[in-house]
Formats: structure tokens, sequence, C-alpha cells
């Protein structure tokens, strides 16, 4: 039996790139997939595959895609839209197929973002503040809309341990003119008198609306709703867990311990057990609104969009077409 082909590079180091978390942020891993599907494409139509071949080796580096990151549904996503738009008999054909699905899901990213950012900046008034968590595109494309109306918005970024995405976002709010205050995790319930919204984006949102997203958004939300601030959430419909429909549970993902403390301070103190959850999930009661391009929703009514989208349930085109279809389940927060 010959042994598969090498998957190209495009597929390599996009995947090498999500897990280690140089390609973040649910939207931005979605169109990176998107593109390297693109390239495995069209590295794979050389002139010497079949069919055959070219549809194995595009489930195959959706697979290598797959198994990077397993809670931002937006990735999954982004295989089901490209992939599942995977047709025809030849491999011109197929090539093809997959090259406008990719280019149309890229530029349905584009205008999902603007499109939301515009409904997000109707909720934000003249003089507002919002406080952020970790680094959102689609959060940051509410505040941009606001911006661009002429609202003055100043913002309270959480610094968001361990990886600091807080950083990222104070750096992108100061390019847009705003005023940014950037506090440890911990200081945010003091600050949260100051701020008019809870503004943060999501990596999965379940049909009962539950939002998954950066770990301390669920401790921030329980504490923004205890002091009457309005919690919202900017996520495009990619967002949107389809595996839940069904009673599927999103998976939590656990990284690397070596992201809370180095090898020599862990060392130090001893023996200790170090957990590093990269997600929670805020429970719909919650979160006030969950802001997409098709407009706003309550958590509670984000399964009617859900249905619309998806239907009852999901496709995996990524499995070999005789696989079953089991196992979206794993721990959940
Ligand atoms: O799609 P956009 O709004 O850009 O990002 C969505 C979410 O992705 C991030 O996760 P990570 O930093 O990749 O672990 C954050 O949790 C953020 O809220």
């Amino acid at each position: 039996m010959t042994s598969d082909p090498p998957l190209s590079d495009a597929v390599e180091s996009t995947a090498e790139d999500i897990a280690s978390m140089e390609i973040r942020g649910a939207a931005t891993i979605a169109r990176a997939a998107a593109d390297a599907i693109a390239g495995q494409a069209r590295e794979t139509a050389d002139g010497t595959t079949t069919p055959d071949e070219f549809d194995r080796t595009m489930r195959r580096a959706g697979r290598r895609l797959y198994d990077t990151r397993p809670t931002a549904v937006s990735l999954p996503n982004a295989l089901r839209y490209t992939l599942g738009r995977m047709e025809g008999d030849d491999v011109d054909t197929l090539r093809d197929s997959v090259l406008a699905a990719a280019t149309a899901f890229t530029d349905r990213l584009d205008r999902a973002q603007n499109d939301l950012g515009r409904v997000g900046a109707n909720r934000l008034r003249d003089g507002d503040t919002v406080m952020t968590h970790c680094h959102s595109t689609d959060a940051l494309s509410c505040v941009e809309h606001a911006v661009d109306q002429g609202k003055d918005v100043s913002a309270i970024v959480k610094e968001t341990r361990p990886r600091n995405q807080g950083h990222i976002t104070a750096t992108q709010l100061r390019e847009l003119g705003v005023d940014v205050t950037l506090v440890v995790d911990s200081a945010a319930r003091r600050y949260l008198d100051d701020a008019d919204h809870v503004l943060v984006g999501a990596d999965s949102i379940a049909a009962d609306g539950g939002v998954v997203n950066k770990i301390g958004t669920s401790g921030l939300a329980v504490n923004a709703r205890e002091r009457g601030v309005p919690i919202m959430v900017a996520a495009q419909t990619i967002k949107l867990h389809p595996d839940t429909l069904t009673g599927h549970t999103v998976e939590i993902e656990m990284r690397d311990e070596t992201e809370v403390i180095d090898e020599d301070d862990r060392a130090d103190i001893g023996d200790i057990t170090v957990e590093n959850p990269a997600f929670d999930v805020t429970p719909p009661r919650y979160v006030d609104a969950i802001v997409t391009e098709s407009g706003q929703f309550p958590p509670e009514s984000i399964v009617t969009l859900m249905r619309e989208l998806f239907g009852e349930s999901a496709d995996r085109p990524w499995e070999e077409p005789d696989a079953t279809t089991a196992d979206a389940t794993g721990p959940t927060a």
C-alpha cells in the first residue's frame, strides 16, 4: 500500500501557526483555513492526480487543520463551506469549485464583519466607555463603526492573561483614536463602574445561547450583571456551533502550562498542578445581546438563526465519506 503524499506547505504551516497561536482569533483562523484549503487545491491539481486522490487529499488537509484547536467553531465552519462545495467529475472542476468556495467564504467574512460592526455601533452612544476582554476583530469592528459615525468612545482593556491579547486590543484601539486604559484582569470589577458596556467576541455560540469565549469572560459577565453593565457579544454567524443543535457540547481547549508559568519558576515552587483552559462558557442569562451580521439577538433566540443557517445538523466534509459522525463531544466548562 502506498503512503499518502505530504500535504502542501500552505496547510502544514497554517496548521502549525494556528496551533501555536501565531494565527489566532476565530475569524482570522477561519480565513487562514480557507486560504490553506485553496492552496492545497492548487497544489494537488498538478495534472497527475485522479479525482479520487484529489478528494482524499482535500479531506486529509481538512482533518489536519481541524485537529489544531478544538474550541473555535469558525474553523470547522470554514472547512464545511469550502470542502462542502467541492464538486465535479474531473480534477480541474473539483479544484475550481474549491477555489471559488474559498474566495466566496473570505468575501463573506469581510462583509459579515463590516455589517456586524454597523449593528454593534448602534448600541454605542457618544461618550460611552466599553470594557473589553481578549482581542476580537468582531468586537473591534463595532468600535470602529461607532468612531466612524463620529462617536467618542473610550475603552477599559483587560490584559487577558496568560497571553495578553489585551495588548493587541489596546494597540488597535489607539490606532482608531480611542482613549485606552489598560488594567490587569483582577481589576475588572473595580473599573466596571466606569464602563457603559462589556464588549467581547466569541469563539463559539451554543444553541442555548451560551457564549464560549476567552477564559475569564464568564466571571466578567457575572460581575457586569451585578453592576448593571450590559454585556454585548460581537459574533458573526460563523461562530454559531451547529453540533450543539443535536446536544453535543463544545470542547474547551486546554493549553500548555508553560503559558502560565515558566519551567524555572515552577521548579522553584515545587510539586504543583497547573491548569490552563483557554476558554469558558458564559450562560445566556448573563448576556444581553449577541450582535451578528444578521442583526442583534437575545441569546435565547440565537437557535432560530442557527437552524436557518445549518438545518438540524451539520456535515463534516473533512471526514472520509463513510466515517461515522460521532464525536463533537468533549469536556465543557
Ligand atoms: O473572531 P474574532 O472576533 O477576531 O475573535 C474571537 C475570539 O478569538 C479569541 O481567541 P484566541 O485568542 O484565538 O484564543 C478570543 O477569545 C476572541 O474573543
